[in-house]
């Protein structure tokens, strides 16, 4: 057995990029030493026949058990450890990779035997490249099995390909792949929108589409239930699978779940038509990783989620509540190594002999598509067309081979496609054609890989012109097999390959016709030095940027999200003891509970569809179900509330005048007893010059901020921008921030303080862990109180700045940054007990004494550390305590928020409710218990 002398978690790098480029490295030297692992023969995991009856080795080959796997990833293991590799021969990774479709389809010979032929796409030639993993597909076979005894063969003969069949029948496959998947989704993210025929029918077909839609995803989660063993990471590919990391999920939270989109992600804006729209977000957010082909994809995938769901983004993905989905790019790749090697095979050689004496006189342009709307072929036909029209010197010297594989053959628009492609190709061949030759070569089938790979390697110039593509993978293979001929490629601007073959291609708009015809012009004539260069370019990058390396990429970062997770968990606090915090209440004698205002006890908003009611919202009112307990509450004479809030004086008069309790406005710089007037609590000397120069830029803000609006009030102001749209919001309020920077706010003493959608100016010292030291004093003094206060419960939605009210309470904190709360909690006692240093400490071990009427001064209400500065003195003239507070009483609990220096998290107002009607609830049981008793 390895031994481990690593110093574990010490040494797992806190960055993720620190842990990204050592796990790298890693990889990079364990490829360099020998492995477990035969080295893959030149043909790659494809026999030379394009078959896939090498697809996989068996578990006997690679000479280890199923067991090894069953504890995790090496990797992950690995950076968990926090130990450098010492040992390459380390088992290979359990990956699932689940998408729609299975790299082969199935054909039926009889009952018991199947015939299996590769499928094509893109998808399944970058997958297949990939050897680094022990991987099983699981999917659909392409095949509709109804009888027992058809899926018990083919599951048998799948399995020798490591293939594991979900079986749906002609019905869902009708609705879900040719309804759904195919004519919703796919031209959506392909920016074709939703289809618009006849309304009605497209509703109703819509629902029932998206049910199976949903059944069917539950039926590929049901197979990888079933199949997933501990520490196998789980990869689902594609649109047609958006449901499924959630079902995943809810099976087994632990299990690492990765989503990988291989179309484009349009723009928000395309995605909120979509009925289903929050549901599939939210469905895809619960994979660990998400990745897309291009930044742009992510880039859009984030904002839908910010714009529709209304939840953070933030650089390294989608935060919810704590969670991070993580979202990033991960540009796709071939095995370019085959496409090479393949050309020195003789069959290729013999294929591009053949096409050369075909097509000799001739420049060779290539098309190679699924014959799909998508893939621009009418456009890249009609553009060539007007080469032709055009240069009419080149008709008899340039033929066009398109290969326009059929897909989808059961979707109408695919077959509508059909016809419309025969018809123009008809005419321009009838148009431009001769006895012997005619200009355009249109094969309606696939090649083999052979064939491809010749014609490819014959091309002058390949046409691409999609309208828009996930990648497109045929860019790259005809650049692997271009390395002696280096043709030119000509590359739609909206093919995701643009932006890593951009440089050496020449890139079009295919919408362009006159620009494409212009392009292959100048394709077939550009001077050999400046094909040379692009094609140095991009074999370079084809070459470099492999699917190998793809999906290494994509799995480590996945292993690594749980890294991340688990570094994160350390800095939450945990969710409060209910229990506990009841329990002691019941049993102390003199409680003071701090409450904040907003979103601690007003009803919560329903913000799941991001169509707020912003009047509603911004008219604060306490939660309909706290006003009964906290009536209760508040008649306890054991029990001293604070309501402290940001909000000013009239909206806590509005909404707590009828109760017996302490409110504190402005972050706690107004103060009154709900029977007495309002005082300040306010520093003396708070300079106030600065409010009429930011109110100034406040509104200029919020009148060119559609949404946005500010609150006035004596001692702060605040823009808040909210309801506003996210992005907008956001650059409006750095350009703000700059404003007030450089000009009305230079030179004032006043704190800035960012909330996530709102910017507040304050005067310096305005905070309300400043001002509880001062409300405290007050109250002491007013309340006459007879114990000490042995019991704190501070719950609040607090802004950072003013989390330094969790913090009073516990002078033992060190200063600097605060500690994680989870440490915090590890030992309370301890905090309150051992270190005489702290307040708290203090009057625990010599009892501060209540204070007399006399003992309060004039300017109480000015001044900052009364409370302190009364404790102190009180300790030395006089025996009696005014706060005893140990450690497990003291309760300090952030709602909604994920990060926080309190000891405890609450979700939301709900839950504050539930928790003080308990409060209330329990104090009414002891009354009468002590009634009975006395
Ligand atoms: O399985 P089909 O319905 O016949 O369709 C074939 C595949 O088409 C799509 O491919 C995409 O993936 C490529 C690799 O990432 C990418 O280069 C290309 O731009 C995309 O269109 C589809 O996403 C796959 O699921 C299909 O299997
Ligand atoms: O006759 C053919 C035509 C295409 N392909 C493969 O189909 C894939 C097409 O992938 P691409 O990313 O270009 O587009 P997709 O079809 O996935 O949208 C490529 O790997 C091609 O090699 C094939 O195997 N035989």
């Amino acid at each position: 057995m390895q031994e481990n002398n690593c110093n574990s978690a010490s040494s797992i790098p806190t960055s993720r990029l620190e842990r990204l480029l050592r796990e790298r490295v890693l990889r990079r030297s364990s490829k360099s030493s020998p492995s477990l692992e035969e080295s893959r023969d030149t043909n790659g995991d494809l026999d030379n026949s394009g078959n896939v009856n090498d697809l996989y080795l068996s578990d006997g080959d690679r000479g280890y058990r199923d067991e090894d796997f069953s504890e995790g990833s090496a990797l992950e293991k690995h950076l968990t450890d926090g130990c450098e590799k010492q040992d390459a021969r380390v088992p290979k990774q359990r990956l699932l990779v689940v998408a729609n479709r299975l790299p082969v389809s199935a054909i039926r010979k009889d009952d018991y035997s199947w015939g299996l032929e590769i499928s094509v796409g893109g998808l399944v030639s970058a997958l297949l490249g990939i050897n680094e993993f022990e991987a099983r597909w699981i999917g659909w076979a392409g095949v509709n099995v109804p009888d027992e005894v058809g899926q018990r063969s083919l599951t048998k003969a799948l399995a020798e390909k490591r293939c594991i069949p979900v079986f749906l029948d002609e019905e869902i496959v009708h609705q879900y792949y040719n309804g759904y998947c195919n004519n919703i989704l796919w031209p959506l993210f392909h920016y074709l929108g939703l289809p618009q025929e006849d309304r009605l029918a497209t509703t109703r077909s819509f629902q029932s589409q998206f049910a199976a839609y949903k059944l069917a995803n539950k039926m590929f989660a049901d197979v990888v239930n079933e199949h997933y063993r501990e520490g196998d990471v789980v990869w689902c590919h594609d649109y047609h699978l958006m449901f499924l990391p959630k079902c995943l999920k809810e099976y087994n939270n632990k299990m690492k779940v990765g989503w990988f989109l291989h179309t484009p992600f349009p723009s928000s804006e395309i995605h909120r038509t979509l009925p289903s729209r929050s549901e599939l977000l939210r469905s895809v957010l619960a994979a660990d990783l998400v990745g897309f082909h291009t930044y742009d994809y992510a880039r859009h995938f984030v904002s839908a989620c910010t714009r529709i769901l209304g939840l953070e983004g933030t650089p390294d993905g989608v935060e919810d509540q704590g969670k991070l989905t993580r979202v990033a790019a991960f540009p796709i790749g071939i095995d370019s190594e085959r496409f090479v090697q393949a050309l020195e095979l003789t069959q290729v050689k013999a294929h591009i002999k053949e096409l050369k004496e075909r097509f000799a006189g001739r420049k060779v342009m290539l098309g190679v598509d699924r014959l799909d709307m998508i893939k621009g072929i009418p456009q890249k036909i009609l553009a060539f067309e007007k080469f032709l029209e055009e240069n009419p010197i080149w008709r008899d010297k340039v033929v066009l081979v398109q290969i326009a594989v059929p897909t989808r053959t059961d979707v109408p628009e695919y077959q509508k496609l059909s016809s419309q492609v025969h018809e123009i190709v008809g005419r321009i061949n009838g148009r431009f054609g001769t006895l012997t030759a005619v200009p355009i070569h249109h094969l309606d089938r696939s090649l083999d890989f052979h064939a491809l790979c010749a014609l490819y390697a014959v091309t002058d110039v390949a046409l691409v012109t999609s309208l828009r593509d996930g990648m497109n993978l045929v860019s790259y293979e005809f650049v692997a097999c271009q390395d002696s001929k280096k043709g030119v490629l000509i590359l739609s601007e909206f093919a995701g390959a643009a932006q890593s073959l951009g440089a050496g291609a020449i890139l079009v708009n295919p919408w362009n016709i006159t620009e494409v015809a212009t392009s292959i012009g100048y394709a077939l004539t550009m001077p050999e030095d400046e094909r040379e260069k692009r094609h140095r370019h991009n074999f370079t990058h084809v070459t470099t940027h492999t699917s190998q390396e793809w999906a290494e990429t994509f799995v480590s970062e996945l292993n690594d999200t749980v890294v991340e997770a688990q570094l994160r968990i350390r800095q939450i606090p945990p969710l409060l003891p209910k229990g506990d915090a009841v329990e002691r209440y019941m049993h102390s004698n003199n409680r003071l509970l701090i409450l904040g205002f907003n979103a601690t006890l007003t009803e919560p908003i329903d913000t799941q569809g991001r169509r707020i009611d912003q009047f509603k919202e911004m008219e604060l009112k306490l939660h309909p179900d706290l006003k009964e307990p906290l009536q209760r509450l508040c008649e306890d004479p054991k029990t001293t509330i604070i309501v402290l809030s940001g909000s000013d004086r009239n909206v806590l008069d509005e909404n707590f005048g009828g109760y017996s309790l302490w409110l504190a406005a402005e972050h706690g710089m107004f103060l009154r007893r709900t029977t007495g007037d309002w005082m300040t609590t306010m520093p003396e000397n708070l300079n106030m010059d600065w409010v009429d120069s930011v109110k100034h830029v406040f509104e200029y803000f919020t009148e060119r901020t559609p949404r946005s609006h500010f609150e006035l009030r004596e001692t702060s102001l605040v823009w808040n921008y909210k309801y506003a749209d996210v992005e907008f919001g956001k650059l409006q309020s750095k350009d703000l921030l700059q404003h007030l920077w450089t000009g009305p706010i230079s030179n004032a003493s006043v704190d800035v303080v960012q909330g996530a959608r709102s910017v507040e100016v304050r005067a310096v010292g305005v905070t309300k862990g400043a001002a509880i030291d001062r409300i405290l004093g007050e109250i002491v003094h007013h309340s006459h109180v007879k114990a000490p206060i042995d019991y704190v419960l501070c719950v609040g939605h607090f802004l950072p700045k003013d989390e330094d009210i969790y913090t009073f309470f516990e002078p033992e904190l060190p200063t600097g940054p605060a500690p994680t709360a989870r440490a915090k909690i590890a030992n309370p006692l301890n905090r309150f007990g051992s270190n005489s240093a702290g307040v708290a400490a203090l009057c625990r071990k010599a009892p501060l004494p209540i204070p007399s009427p006399e003992t309060r001064t004039n300017s109480f209400l000015g001044n900052g550390n009364w409370w302190s500065h009364m404790r102190e003195r009180m300790t030395v003239h006089e025996g009696s305590s005014v706060l005893d507070l140990r450690g497990e009483n003291y309760f300090s609990c952030a709602v909604g928020r994920k990060r926080s220096s309190a000891r405890y998290l609450l979700g939301s107002s709900s839950e504050v409710v539930s928790l003080l009607d308990e409060l209330a609830c329990s104090s009414s049981v002891m009354n009468i218990s002590n009634a009975r008793k006395d």
